[in-house]
């Protein structure tokens, strides 16, 4: 079913499979890599091009030639096109399309999150069918409640999406609030905010029945109910940087995507992966943007330099086979 996305009424069309399947599928043929157009002022720069509207265009347009045809995964950093206005986002939307008829999936760095029927409303952009900015998958926050993203997990599932949701970001401000121990309804608050005298924060302990929940093992089981049964795998992923120095969470129940940014400029490495998520790495979609991006503007150098870092994940067994 699609949505029509100002209305939010169910508009008929043709059966849709599910983001996850799309996903396994995808990364079977092309690898696990995702890649980000990110136009940093600097790297239109660095392409020769003016940090304008036009510049944009060129940029993200010659990204999406290189890389719609060859990864999996494409995902554009939504911040970097708002920052022109809505010229930018009429850059965004064509970006969008140019990736998706080269027959990438497109996931939306958009992370969204909201309360009730404004992020209903978040939801109808990205995940309705019929919505000019609609994609096979978004990023979302959850510093509302993992249960205010209620809307876009039921809308991507009944459009055949996907939604990732913040859970370990890669960035090192993440954990003052990722890895913190939120209080039981009703109840004290437990040793929260210091992962150091965090018991529930070794990954033998967290999630098991009896033990506090850090709020990164909360998202990560709300992702892992609703992908409950589901095959090949579940549409709804979470996000863990690839840039962890531990991982601190189960994610044996997840039964879906893990999106692992950070792979690339921010240091994340092919080691690094492996032992950050050691037997979960088939669901890890490594997601890197200046690192391949600095190869532009030649669309088939950006190509190829997906190419490569593919291979090099491939060797290491990461991804959906
Ligand atoms: O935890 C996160 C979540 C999202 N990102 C985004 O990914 C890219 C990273 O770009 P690089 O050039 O590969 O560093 C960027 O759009 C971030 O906003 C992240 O880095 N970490």
């Amino acid at each position: 079913m699609t949505v029509d996305a100002a209305s939010n009424q169910p508009t008929p069309s043709p059966n849709r499979v599910s983001f996850g399947a799309r996903l396994a599928d995808a990364v079977r043929q092309r690898g696990p890599l995702c890649v980000g157009i990110d136009p940093h002022p600097q790297l239109l720069r660095d392409w020769d091009l003016p940090v304008t509207v036009d510049g944009l265009k060129r940029f993200a347009l010659d990204a999406a030639d290189g890389l719609g045809p060859t990864c999996s995964v494409v995902k554009p950093q939504s911040a970097f096109f708002e920052a022109f206005g809505s010229a930018g986002i009429a850059v965004l939307e064509q970006t969008i399309a140019r990736c998706s008829d080269a027959g990438a999936l497109v996931l939306l760095d958009v992370k969204r999150g909201d309360i009730g029927s404004t992020m209903d409303a978040y939801a109808r952009a990205y995940l309705a069918g019929g919505s000019p900015l609609a994609v096979d998958a978004i990023t979302v926050s959850g510093y509302l409640g993992v249960g205010s993203l209620t809307p876009a997990l039921d809308l991507a599932e009944r459009t055949g999406r996907g939604v990732f949701m913040l859970a370990l970001t890669s960035n090192p401000e993440g954990p003052q609030v990722q890895r913190a121990i939120p209080p039981r309804p009703g109840g004290g608050n437990p040793a929260a905010g210091n992962p150091a005298e965090n018991p529930a924060d070794s990954p033998a302990d967290a999630g098991q029945a009896g033990m506090e929940r850090t709020v990164a093992q909360q998202v990560i089981d709300a992702a892992a109910t609703r992908n409950a049964g589901d095959a090949p795998m579940g549409s709804i992923g979470v996000v863990i940087g690839a840039t962890l120095d531990r991982l601190g969470v189960r994610l044996d129940e997840l039964n879906g995507p893990i999106l692992a940014p950070g792979f690339g400029a921010q240091g994340g490495t092919v080691d690094s992966l492996r032992s950050i998520f050691g037997d979960a790495l088939r669901w890890v979609l490594p997601s890197a943007s200046r690192e391949v991006l600095a190869a532009g503007p030649d669309p088939a150098a950006l190509a190829a330099a997906a190419r490569r870092l593919g291979d090099d994940l491939a060797r290491a067994g990461v991804g959906w086979h």
